[in-house]
């Protein structure tokens, strides 16, 4: 039974145009937190907060005011924000994800609607035009990470209960909806807005206004692409709308998680944005628990492609600009892979392959090739591969270099074992290539 919405999904299905198809292509981005949370990076009056370091703010031993002071000590003297594009340049990106406005309420640009910016710290600067130039420069493109919750301006409210509850949050719309037509208006090269902090009561009753200011950015900014997590519905339904239809461009679900078979993404676009350790997203002094191999990021980017998605991995900058030893040597590592492997990478998509044990397959969009992305080998060393009914194998060859080929034995209708025609013993994950054809017809009839 279908629910008459007015303010539910606009669009069934996935976007068809060219600005989407861009996106989807992208496969691998870079996010990265940066902001006044970045200074105590989880420590306060020698004290480590065990939660993730960009809440700190709301830790029983912060004082809201003394954390807001920390403006007066934002002054990050060595950003360079080209060094930044050049990690992102090798590493291999397609995009980045940027914090213009946290949880805190702090602005990396000198918004006109409020004093708690970048202008009123020792900094004075605006961060995100740079930065948004560096990235263009590197022809990397920029989405802008925006948080509707806003922890500083007292207007904002968790939920709506009393007249004056209602009267200051009608002004807290105002001013969102300002900064949101500020910042499309003073970077008008971002492809998109990342919204977050908007599962409190007081947005999700705001389904009608959220709902015209989503159509009144796409009016300003068209081709602009807007995520799943900006609005909800009338029924409050966030996400899927009261129907079980996406709400925005793509789903953004996936946070430090990722889908385990093509079926948990109902046929949308997608993004899973990830952390390097366990949950730390702005920079933190000490990271606790595991934090990520290179050789997991890698797993991880390759499912997420296999599935239609994007991976999106998070970078928490330091206090003075520069960036951690640990994020700089995994972006090199997976740099390193993606110079030999990136084909396999921009413009995947599902390839409609019964998973194997070995790893994952993603078919281009660019070449129609199919890419084996191996992350283990079985035992017998041998390559288990079973096409969509009807396709051949005709060639399989090792992206690293052609030379290193692959014998495929058809074991059974569309299923192929790939033979390795050398001793394959990789410390890294690798990329075999088929080229596949039509099945030639068989005899029909008989009993098979
Ligand atoms: C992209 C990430 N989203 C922010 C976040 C996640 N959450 C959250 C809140 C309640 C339950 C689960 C997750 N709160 N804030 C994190 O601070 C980071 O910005």
């Amino acid at each position: 039974k279908i629910i008459q919405l007015q303010h539910g999904a606009h669009r069934l299905g996935r976007r068809n145009d060219a600005d989407m198809a861009r996106w989807r292509a992208y496969g691998l981005g870079q996010f990265i937190h940066w902001g006044l949370y970045s200074i105590p990076a989880g420590e306060w009056n020698g004290k480590m907060y065990n939660g993730a370091a960009e809440w700190i703010r709301t830790w029983k031993e912060v004082s809201p005011q003394a954390y807001d002071s920390l403006i007066y000590r934002f002054n990050p003297t060595k950003f360079n924000p080209d060094s930044w594009a050049a990690v992102a340049k090798q590493m291999g990106v397609k995009y980045v994800t940027i914090t213009t406005k946290h949880h805190d309420g702090f602005c990396l640009w000198p918004s006109k609607f409020t004093d708690f910016t970048v202008a009123n710290s020792p900094y004075k600067k605006d961060i995100i035009g740079p930065l948004v130039k560096a990235y263009d420069k590197q022809g990397i493109d920029v989405i802008l990470y925006f948080s509707v919750m806003d922890w500083h301006n007292p207007d904002w409210r968790y939920d709506i209960k009393t007249r004056d509850d209602s009267i200051a949050f009608n002004r807290f719309k105002q001013f969102t909806r300002n900064q949101l037509l500020e910042l499309l208006t003073q970077y008008p090269s971002a492809k998109g807005l990342w919204f977050d902090g908007t599962w409190d009561k007081s947005w999700v009753k705001q389904a009608a206004f959220a709902d015209s200011l989503e159509t009144e950015m796409r009016k300003l900014h068209p081709g602009l692409i807007i995520g799943s997590r900006f609005r909800a519905d009338e029924y409050g339904k966030r996400h899927f709308d009261s129907n079980g239809n996406l709400m925005g461009d793509y789903e953004q679900g996936w946070e430090r998680k990722i889908p385990e078979k093509i079926t948990d993404v109902h046929g949308n676009d997608w993004d899973c944005v990830m952390t390097i350790p366990e949950n730390q997203w702005g920079y933190a002094k000490t990271w606790q628990g595991h934090i990520k191999t290179a050789d997991e990021l890698l797993e991880m980017l390759a499912k997420c492609v296999s599935l239609d998605g994007n991976f999106v991995l998070n970078f928490g900058p330091k206090p003075d600009g520069t960036l951690r030893a640990e994020e700089l040597s995994l972006a090199k590592a997976i740099g390193d892979w993606m110079t030999v492997n990136k084909e396999a990478i921009y413009n995947g998509e599902y390839a409609g392959f019964i998973k194997q044990d070995w790893g994952y397959f993603i078919k281009s969009t660019a070449s129609n090739k199919i890419y084996m992305l191996v992350f283990n080998i079985p035992v017998s060393g041998v390559l288990r591969v079973a096409t969509p009914s009807h396709m051949a194998i005709r060639k399989a060859y090792g992206l690293d270099n052609a030379a290193s080929n692959y014998t495929s034995e058809e074991i059974g209708s569309s299923t192929y074992f790939i033979h390795p025609n050398q001793q394959i013993t990789p410390k890294k994950p690798f990329v075999i290539v088929l080229e596949t054809g039509e099945e030639a017809k068989g005899q029909t009839g008989g009993y098979e």
